[in-house]
């Protein structure tokens, strides 16, 4: 039974679980629910803090666990990150009160306080910086008025609680982030189940981003239309009962899906089809 960890609340929590859903497996029917057996699929889901997940997995008593990729760099804990999973996407940006710091080295004698302390510790060892570092639990924003901090290191997905706190981003950001699969560092990753389970989760991450495209077009025209789509292998191409017309079907990234509608359109393609892909195994 492959055993799986999954954020029990937060940002990526719920997300997660309507991913698993969509790939075929039970989630737990309330937010109290510790762990769940799924027996028809064989797997196990233990719902823990995001903090948590990539030390569970370290130990090995895991065997898989979804966490975000900056949660994972900040516990240090002996686990990688096998499979990207496109959303929680953030940025990991220092912040001050507009004027006060432009660049990491205006950091050096000050604090800069942060729910990410490992990030932060290892970013201004790298830079040749030093700063202390303040660990506060959460709502950072408010450090700098209420003078604990200079500066602040956080999350920043749209800016709204920058903004609300008065406070603006500088210097490069420190990290990109986003939700990720993470296995025991150096553990097989060839596992057959492992490899079933992230295979699930392609199938996921491909039908969230591709349609299936469907037109006809001149035979003449079949060059320049398979350009336009090319498919992830190459489109099928099927004759039709018109001699002279061919029906092509291929997968085309959906937000590209109307743009390449127009130009197949434009080079006299007809009949031109979308359809939503429901699951999918490369
Ligand atoms: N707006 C956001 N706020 C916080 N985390 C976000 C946001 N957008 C994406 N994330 C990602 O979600 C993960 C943080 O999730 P976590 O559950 O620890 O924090 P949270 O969503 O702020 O929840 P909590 O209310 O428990 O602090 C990180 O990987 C982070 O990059
Ligand atoms: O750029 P934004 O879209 O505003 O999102 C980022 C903010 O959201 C999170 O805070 P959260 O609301 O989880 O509170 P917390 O700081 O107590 O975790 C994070 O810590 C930032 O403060
Ligand atoms: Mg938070």
């Amino acid at each position: 039974m492959l055993r799986i960890a999954v954020p029990n609340k937060g940002s990526l929590s719920g997300p997660a679980a309507d991913m698993l859903h969509e790939a075929g497996y039970q989630q737990r029917r309330e937010s109290k629910e510790l762990r769940i057996v799924d027996p028809e699929n064989e797997v196990e889901f233990f719902y823990l803090r995001p903090r948590d997940i990539a030390i569970y997995v370290s130990s090995g008593r895991l065997d898989i666990g979804i966490t975000g990729r900056d949660l994972l760099i900040d516990s240090g804990a002996n686990a990688e990150e096998i499979l990207p999973l496109g959303f929680a996407r953030s940025t990991f940006r220092f912040a001050a009160k507009p004027g006060t710091a432009d660049a990491i080295g205006d950091l050096a004698g000050k604090t800069v306080a942060t729910s990410y302390e490992g990030i932060v510790a290892k970013h201004l060892a790298d830079s040749g910086v030093d700063a202390s570092v303040v660990h506060l639990d959460g709502a950072v924003e408010t450090a700098i008025e209420l003078g604990v901090a200079e500066v602040i290191a956080d999350v920043v997905e749209t800016g709204t609680s920058l903004r609300n706190a008065g406070l603006e981003v500088f210097g490069e950001p420190i990290m990109t982030s986003e939700a990720i699969v993470v296995r025991r560092t150096g553990a097989d990753a060839e596992e057959p189940k492992v490899q079933q389970f992230l295979r699930r989760l392609q199938g996921v991450l491909v039908a969230r981003t591709y349609v299936m495209m469907d037109y006809d077009c001149r035979v003449e025209q079949l060059e320049k239309a398979v350009a336009l789509t090319p498919g992830l292998e190459s489109p099928t191409v099927s004759p039709l009962h018109n001699e002279g017309w061919v029906a092509v079907r291929a997968m085309v990234p959906s937000k590209e899906a109307q743009r390449i509608m127009d130009d197949l359109y434009a080079i006299g393609a007809r009949a031109i089809l979308t359809t939503a892909i429901h699951a999918c195994r490369l």
